[in-house]
């Protein structure tokens, strides 16, 4: 099966690289092209715009930072716009919320081609060994089209209906998560200040109700203030804002969202958007008395 990639970031150059593992021929394309020359080296072909690479694949896959970037690619010159038609399929997997996945479908079908949103829950370690968890809506039959490529990205498959339920389930889940490393850092934090051993209360944790993946992989590195990013805080920030733009729009008050929001912005106007999202920790665990 022959494929398109657009967006060779974090995420898009483990799931391109897993996709050419498993047979796929792939035709990749990034912003900054000489990022394309790693995965050449295992097999891929790369496309000089994402029109070209549209021209050549009937399938192609986005996964790019955000909205602005998930519309460039498609409405620019050299677009996806120029080349998809009938017959052909695009699969944007970037987190955006469900305007932007809307205003991109709307668009790809007018033409007579086919768009499935589907967004991922899971980070560069799912993304490399094919465990993520792909949130789709959109056109049925492209979906089921898919499911061969998305049996080798990810470890489930969720249809969730039409555009715009995945981008939404994506940012609700997303919300929680940034949630949930605020309050984990705000008690390492504390753990530590009220004189008790952090390593302790990552065993403790580890052994309760709310345990999870996440504190347990995180924690002993935020603890050595270890933040290589997996999953950049400026992306977090990103989800935060959208999913609280899902609230105003829904009547929806999330105050420990906000809170959470205002904790990622912060690290972000400190210079810390590029790390990981564990790093939120660190602008913590400034605030003194
Ligand atoms: N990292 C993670 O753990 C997860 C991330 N996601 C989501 O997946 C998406 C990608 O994340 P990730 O790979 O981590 O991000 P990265 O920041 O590592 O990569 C972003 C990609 O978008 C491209 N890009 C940015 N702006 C533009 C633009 N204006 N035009 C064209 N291309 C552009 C970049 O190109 P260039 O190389 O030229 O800068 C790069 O390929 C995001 O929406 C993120 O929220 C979802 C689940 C997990
Ligand atoms: O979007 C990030 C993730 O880990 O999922």
């Amino acid at each position: 099966m022959e494929v398109g990639f657009l967006g060779l970031g974090i995420m898009g150059k483990a799931m391109s690289m897993n996709l050419l593992k498993n047979g796929f021929k792939v035709t990749v394309w990034n912003r900054t092209l000489s990022k394309c020359n790693e995965l050449v080296e295992f097999g891929a072909s790369i496309g000089e715009t994402p029109a070209q690479v549209v021209k050549k694949c009937r399938l192609t896959i986005a996964m790019l930072s955000d909205p602005a970037a998930a519309l460039s690619v498609v409405f620019d010159k050299d677009g996806v716009l120029e080349q998809i038609g009938s017959g052909k399929g695009y699969i944007d997997m970037s987190t955006v919320d469900p305007e932007t996945s809307s205003k991109i479908s709307q668009a790809i079908t007018s033409t007579g081609g086919a768009f499935l949103e589907a967004p991922v829950s899971g980070s560069k370690q799912p993304a490399e060994t094919g465990q993520l968890v792909i949130l789709a809506a959109g056109d049925k039959g492209l979906y089921e089209e898919s499911i061969p490529a998305f049996d080798v990205l990810g470890k489930k498959s969720f249809f969730l209906g039409q555009v715009g339920n995945g981008a939404k389930m994506k940012l609700v889940v997303n919300m929680i998560m940034g949630s949930m490393m605020n309050a984990f850092s705000e008690g390492l934090v504390l753990s530590e200040r009220s004189g008790l051993n952090p390593h302790d209360l990552l065993d403790v944790l580890d052994l309760g109700a709310i345990a999870n993946p996440m504190f347990r992989g995180k924690g002993p590195a935020m603890l050595k203030s270890n933040h290589s990013p997996a999953f950049p805080l400026k992306h977090q920030q990103k989800d935060m804002r959208l999913a609280l733009a899902l609230g105003d729009e829904n009547a929806v008050s999330m105050p420990v969202a906000a809170a959470a929001n205002e904790s990622f912005k912060k690290a972000r106007s400190m210079g810390l958007g590029d790390l990981d999202f564990s790093a939120v920790y660190e602008i913590l665990k400034m605030t003194k008395d």
